[in-house]
């Protein structure tokens, strides 16, 4: 664990990392790494192009050496790819790295936050609704295992969940209030 322990956003796609994540930072002056768009500004291609060309296969590799890097800072606010805890060493680092926040979400919420995208291969299909079902069945409880806390996103907006992420966090360091 680094001297100052970094956030990480963990959940399905849709749920509010990048989103979430980015007001988090600025709410607590911290600096803010989305996953993706690391590897994305490394490779010089975005996520479809990737997938396109390496298969998941190797966006997954690339991935993995990305919470390598993003897990060795301090003190950072860090928004991971939906895919991030399919892999045993990435579900060690993340959690080695800081405390680990699942924001939860509905498939129903998640149809209608990715209705319109076109930049997450993985949803470019018409049954949709039954591979997000399936990947919540396979990952949620991967996302339990590895994080710290489970913050909902699916009834209230990003500001009100960051508030909450906020607070959850300073009582999961200071469980009784009582600082020095
Ligand atoms: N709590 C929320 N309430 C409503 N809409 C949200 C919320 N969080 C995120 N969104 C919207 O959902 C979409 C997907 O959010 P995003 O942050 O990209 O999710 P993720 O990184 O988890 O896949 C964006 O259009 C974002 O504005
Ligand atoms: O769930 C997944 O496997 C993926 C989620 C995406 O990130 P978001 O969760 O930010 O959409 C992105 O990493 C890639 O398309 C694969
Ligand atoms: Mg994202």
């Amino acid at each position: 664990m680094p001297a100052l322990p970094n956030l990480i956003l963990i959940g399905p796609m849709g749920a509010g990392k990048s989103t979430i994540g980015r007001l988090l930072a600025a709410e607590l002056s911290r600096d803010f790494y989305d996953s993706d768009h690391e590897i994305q500004d490394r490779c010089g291609a975005d996520i479809p192009w990737i997938f396109d060309v390496e298969g998941e296969a190797g966006f997954r590799e690339r991935e993995t050496q990305m919470i390598d890097e993003l897990s060795a800072l301090e003190g950072v606010v860090i928004a991971t790819g939906g895919g991030a805890v399919l892999r045993e060493e990435n579900r060690r680092m993340l959690r080695d790295s800081g405390t680990v926040i699942y924001l939860y979400t509905t498939v129903e919420q998640q149809l209608r936050r990715t209705a319109k995208d076109r930049n997450r291969p993985l949803l470019q299909r018409d049954d949709k609704a039954e591979v997000l079902e399936q990947m919540f069945q396979q990952r949620d409880p991967l996302y339990r295992a590895t994080a710290d806390i489970v913050v909902r996103t699916d009834r209230r907006g990003p500001r009100a969940v960051v508030n909450e992420i906020v607070r959850r966090v300073e009582r999961l360091i200071d469980p009784l209030h009582c600082k020095a």
